[in-house]
């Protein structure tokens, strides 16, 4: 799996340690870092998100990892991208079901919300779960893609 990421400065510490945890996943094929690259860089988080989300509407990436001070900013900048379907999630449950109910390609973790031990266990059982397109929650799925598209 190819996973771009992202954050601002405020998120930029629990970035650099969720691309340690990625960069010894084997699940994970690649990572590309859209930045901060410097916590010391005041750069705007939307920007930021908006790179690493349409690098998944494009298909270089499979799903992106973004964080800020609270998640919201950069869920909300992901989900203005095309076919993007962002959350913020900062529990194992709503980080499962984002990507099983909602097929959720992004998710928003805040630095200031969540603690780099809990954030790294809720990314890592987040890697595991995969959308169905035979269940129940397709057509359900179906129907925010077709409102964008319409
Ligand atoms: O959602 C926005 C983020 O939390 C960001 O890191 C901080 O934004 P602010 O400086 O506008 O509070």
């Amino acid at each position: 799996m190819r996973i771009a990421v992202a954050a601002d400065n405020a998120g930029y510490e629990l970035k650099s340690a969720l691309c340690e945890l990625l960069a010894q996943d084997p699940r994970v094929t690649g990572i590309r870092d859209h930045g901060v690259r410097d916590a010391a860089d005041d750069s705007p988080y939307p920007p930021l998100g908006i790179a690493a989300a349409e690098a998944v509407a494009r298909g270089e990436a499979d799903r992106a990892l973004l964080v800020c001070g609270t998640g919201i900013g950069m869920c909300i900048s992901a989900n203005k991208v095309p076919g993007i379907r962002a959350t913020v999630a900062h529990d194992a449950y709503s980080a499962e079901r984002s990507v099983k109910s909602n097929d959720c390609q992004v998710l928003a973790l805040g630095a200031r919300v969540i603690g780099p031990e809990l954030a790294k266990r809720i990314v890592s059982e987040w890697l595991g779960h995969h959308f169905d397109p035979a269940s129940a929650s397709a057509a359900k799925v179906a129907h925010i893609s077709a409102y964008e598209q319409s």
